[in-house]
């Protein structure tokens, strides 16, 4: 269960949210460019700090302005995918996965990713570079970069906006699939309608 509630003011502009999403279930983060969404996924992943507010994974509280707690980004056990996928360009696909996994074992890191890469099907462009894949494919190894660190939960910021009409609507039916293997919180930041049809179980609207 992730629970937030956050305030941030900027000089002409000010967010004032408070939602929750439970294990297994998709929040879909809906509304115009500008109104706040990338800001508070950003609040969550710990990149930016709320004016006010809390932030709780699991019951454990990883920021509340009040009791002054502030959990570092790589301690909060989140997986977040950004925009523009965030891949490492001058890293193979397999490489990619692997990154953040905890494992000291190469072998075993790379069994991991090769199963994760199999789910999408995938795995036999994981000695491929980011520039050598499309954009759907660049997403799903995103996602499943994400998920090799076994987060707690999984942050997406407007991940089908750069794809074209077909490709977008295959990739949320499968995107949906293999959320289901995971019994983690989703957020989902999108201004697309369909985005939220076909994925979402709540909606906070922004
Ligand atoms: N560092 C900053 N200083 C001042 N204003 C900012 C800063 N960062 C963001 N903002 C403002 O906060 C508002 C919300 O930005 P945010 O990126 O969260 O929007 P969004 O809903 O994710 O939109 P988009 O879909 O375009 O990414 C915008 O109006 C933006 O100009």
């Amino acid at each position: 269960m992730l629970k937030v509630k956050i305030t941030k003011k900027f000089d002409d502009f000010k967010i004032d949210k408070e939602w929750e999403v439970g294990n297994g279930e998709v929040i879909s983060l809906y509304g115009p460019s500008g109104s706040g969404k990338s800001i508070t996924i950003q609040s969550v992943a710990g990149l930016i700090n709320p004016d006010y507010g809390f932030i709780e994974i699991d019951k454990k509280i990883i920021y509340d302005k009040e009791k002054n707690i502030c959990i570092p980004p790589k301690d909060r056990h989140i997986g977040y995918v950004p925009q523009n996928y965030g891949l490492f360009p001058h890293m193979k696909v397999i490489d990619n996965i692997i990154f953040g996994m905890k494992d000291k074992d190469r072998d075993l890191k790379i069994r991991k990713a090769i199963d994760l890469l199999r789910i999408t099907g995938l795995d036999n462009k994981k000695d491929k570079y980011p520039m050598e894949l499309s954009g759907g494919q660049k997403q799903r190894v995103a996602i499943m970069r994400a998920l090799a660190t076994n987060p707690k939960v999984l942050l997406l910021d407007e991940p089908f906006s750069a794809l074209d009409i077909n490709v977008k609507e295959n990739l949320r039916k499968e995107i949906k699939r293999f959320f289901s293997y995971w019994n983690i919180p989703v957020v989902l930041v999108t201004h697309d309608k369909r985005d939220v049809e076909v994925l979402a179980n709540k909606i906070a609207y922004y």
